[in-house]
């Protein structure tokens, strides 16, 4: 097991690429955490959220089945601003709670470093301190609406609601150590991707660097110790 890891948080905004990004992380082997999926995972039937939010939004945000219906629920939230904070200060402390838990894991598993995929990120910011590197998923006004448009299934107006829930994206550019720019192919952000990987990579070699000149300083210390010890009276 590796001595020191760190951690770098990933976001963007609605549908401007974060799981395109992730993906390529993933291929390249690096640990990734991804709250979207751990969100989906803590409202399932007989999770304490689950519980509470059909508490406060009432049955008829369940599906037949008895799970949550994601659209619906979407559907509220996304327009009424006081009802999508009931829903954060439910979820947002499980889906903590349970990123800590993969966090640990795969500092056992002996990753030097994790990708935590968290889509509000800046929003929240009190995470971003614990985080060595930030990076930010970007794509210009116009991509976004029309990719979340077509992939949602959403109107202008449903869509652009989405997208006013979040901090505008040149807002997040300007709080990230990293950017990259989705508008365009996915080969040129692919490409962005393995540079930026790269950078991760060395700055764990640096880390490494620096634990082996701190242990080397502590041993040539402790050399000179014993020496006066001994042989200066
Ligand atoms: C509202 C819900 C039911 C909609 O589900 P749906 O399957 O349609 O979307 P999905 O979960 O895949 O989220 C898609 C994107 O919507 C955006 N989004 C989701 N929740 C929020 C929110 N509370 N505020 C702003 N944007 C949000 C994010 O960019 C996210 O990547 C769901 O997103 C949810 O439970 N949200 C609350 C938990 C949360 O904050 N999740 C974000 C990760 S921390
Ligand atoms: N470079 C690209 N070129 C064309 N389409 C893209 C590109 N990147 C992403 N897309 C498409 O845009 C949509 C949003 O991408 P993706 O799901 O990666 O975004 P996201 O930030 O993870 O979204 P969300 O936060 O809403 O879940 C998807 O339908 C995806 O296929």
């Amino acid at each position: 097991m590796q001595s020191r890891m760190f951690l770098v948080g990933l976001s963007g905004g609605i549908a401007s690429g974060k799981s395109t990004v992730v993906a390529v992380f993933r291929e390249l082997g690096c640990a990734v955490i991804d709250a979207d999926v751990i969100a989906r995972q803590v409202v399932q039937p007989h999770f304490l959220a689950y519980q509470q939010i059909v508490h406060y939004f009432g049955t008829e945000i369940l599906l037949e089945s008895g799970e949550i219906n994601r659209e619906a629920l979407g559907n509220m939230i996304f327009s009424h601003p006081e009802k999508r904070q009931v829903l954060n200060s439910i979820t947002h402390p499980e889906i903590q709670k349970e990123m800590l838990k993969q966090i640990f894991k795969y500092f056992v598993l002996g990753y030097r470093y994790v990708i935590l995929d968290i889509p509000l990120l800046f929003e929240a910011n009190k995470l971003t301190k614990f985080m060595k590197h930030t990076i930010l998923v970007y794509c210009d006004p116009q991509t976004q609406l029309s990719r979340l448009m077509k992939r949602n299934r959403l109107s202008q107006s449903e869509a652009e609601a989405r997208i006013a829930s979040q901090l505008p994206l040149d807002e997040k550019c300007k709080l990230a150590t990293h950017v990259i720019d989705n508008s365009r192919d996915w080969e040129s952000t692919r490409r962005h991707v393995l540079k930026l990987h790269g950078q991760l990579e060395d700055s764990m070699d640096f880390l490494l660097v620096r634990l082996a000149a701190v242990t080397a300083l502590a041993g040539i210390g402790g050399a000179v110790y014993f020496l006066l010890r001994h042989f200066v009276s």
